[in-house]
């Protein structure tokens, strides 16, 4: 026997990792249906058999264009909802378990298509995870994505799950927060952060005064996004972004401005979508001086690089006046939602994708070392993230 049990603190600080969370690697995926949003209001018109609702068909046209998305991927075909007339009227023909039946197989499906890119980037075999966080609204199932990722991945049976339902659009950089702490306090450990969404749960067909439907179907797009995190890279691996600092923050008395509701006909997601972007433009400073501050850093904002959760058009214009950004500093999160459209929680994980490729092409020359993720979701709920870039040097990559 040895001397007697070590000290608990001693134990405590050697499980600790020396240096912080980095990302080191990133995977996304998205289903194979791509729609285009200038065709979109023909297709899901079609689709809904509301082709007499001329008027509202106009006005959804017109509110298609004010988002920011030209293009989005989704898991519902005009085939599927062939094949599923009760999507359509969901207040008649509940319809949650139909629509919790495709979530059950697709989304850890999607997931896992996300989750292999990641883990083949990373260049490590997938048993050597320690621990799996996984972020959806886009299901209730026990065992959840996270047990099925399980055996998709080829994961060890005892890698250590956490399941996060239903954060909305902030379960992205919660995951990664999560992820960030599991990484730092359990010294090598190896986190793969997963978040997989389909919109197929909110789907329905549009109807007169029914604004927030048509916002819904205009808005959100399918996708999954994984990462690899974890501190103290070993040979081999490339940190792209350390996660220096994670703060979340609810406005108060905003509790009403983002929902979704679980009924038993689908999901019914409601938006204040005129005081969504003001209470947004009111809180972001303050949050974001609660978070640099400590850092000893100030607020010269076009100074840092930029991943804000593209909830749409009018939320980024809206950090970028207040904030009085360079046009190019929310190009990354303009470009995702262009592409793949409001994706819930998945979305910063693209953005953190389209920063890392325009900076490993060189499109971002001069982007600073220094950066900020900002999600948005319901509560309202801000999450603040302090990155720092992984700069490239000599064709590795250096730490700060
Ligand atoms: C809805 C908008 C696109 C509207 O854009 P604009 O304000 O530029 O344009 P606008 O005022 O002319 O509105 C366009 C048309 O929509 C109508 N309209 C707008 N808001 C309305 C509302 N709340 N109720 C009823 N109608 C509404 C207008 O009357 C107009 O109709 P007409 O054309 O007939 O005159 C924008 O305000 C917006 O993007 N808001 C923020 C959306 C948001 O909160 N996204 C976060 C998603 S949730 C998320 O990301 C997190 C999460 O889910 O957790």
């Amino acid at each position: 026997m040895g001397s007697g049990p070590a000290n608990v603190r001693d134990i405590c600080r050697a499980r600790r990792s020396d240096g912080p969370a980095a990302v080191l690697a990133i995977g996304t995926a998205n289903p194979a249906n791509c729609v285009l949003q200038d065709d979109f209001p023909d297709l899901y018109f079609r689709a809904t058999k509301s082709e007499h609702l001329v008027g509202l068909k106009e006005k959804f046209k017109r509110l298609c264009q004010k988002l920011g998305v030209q293009k989005r991927y989704l898991h519902h075909t005009e085939e599927l909802i062939r094949a599923h007339p009760e999507f359509l009227d969901p207040a008649q023909t509940p319809s949650l378990d139909e629509r919790l039946d495709i979530a059950k197989t697709a989304v850890p499906e999607l997931a896992a298509v996300a989750s292999r890119k990641a883990i083949a980037e990373w260049g490590r075999a997938a048993t050597d995870i320690t621990h799996l966080v996984v972020t959806t609204n886009s299901g209730a199932h026990i065992p959840g994505v996270d047990a099925r990722l399980v055996p998709l991945l080829g994961l060890r049976p005892t890698v250590r799950r956490t399941m996060l339902y239903l954060n909305g659009c902030f379960a992205g950089a919660a995951a990664l927060r999560v992820a960030k702490d599991l990484a730092e306090n359990n010294r090598g450990a190896r986190v793969l952060v997963v978040c997989a969404e389909l919109t197929v749960l909110l789907f329905t067909r549009p109807d007169e005064g029914d604004f927030m439907t048509l916002m819904n179907q205009g808005l959100f797009g399918d996708g999954a996004g994984a990462a690899v995190v974890g501190a103290d890279p070993a040979a081999g691996e490339r940190p792209l972004f350390e996660i220096v600092s994670t703060a979340q923050a609810i406005v108060p008395g905003s509790e009403d401005a983002i929902s979704i509701n679980v009924t038993k006909g689908c999901y019914v997601g409601h938006i204040s979508t005129r005081e969504v972007p003001v209470l947004i433009g009111g809180t972001v400073e303050r949050c974001l001086m609660d978070a640099l501050e400590p850092l000893g850093m100030g607020a010269e904002w076009n100074d840092l690089f930029w991943n804000v959760h593209p909830g749409s058009a009018a939320i980024l214009d809206e950090v970028d006046a207040v904030l009085r950004l360079r046009p190019e500093k929310l190009a990354a999160s303009r470009r995702v939602l262009s592409e793949y459209g409001n994706m819930f929680g998945v979305t910063v994980i693209f953005v953190l994708d389209e920063l890392r490729r325009r900076m490993e092409k060189g499109e971002e020359e001069g982007m600073p070392e220094w950066g900020v993720m900002l999600a948005f979701g319901p509560g309202l709920t801000v999450e603040t993230m302090v990155l720092h870039r992984c700069v490239e040097q000599g064709g590795g990559r250096r730490r700060s």
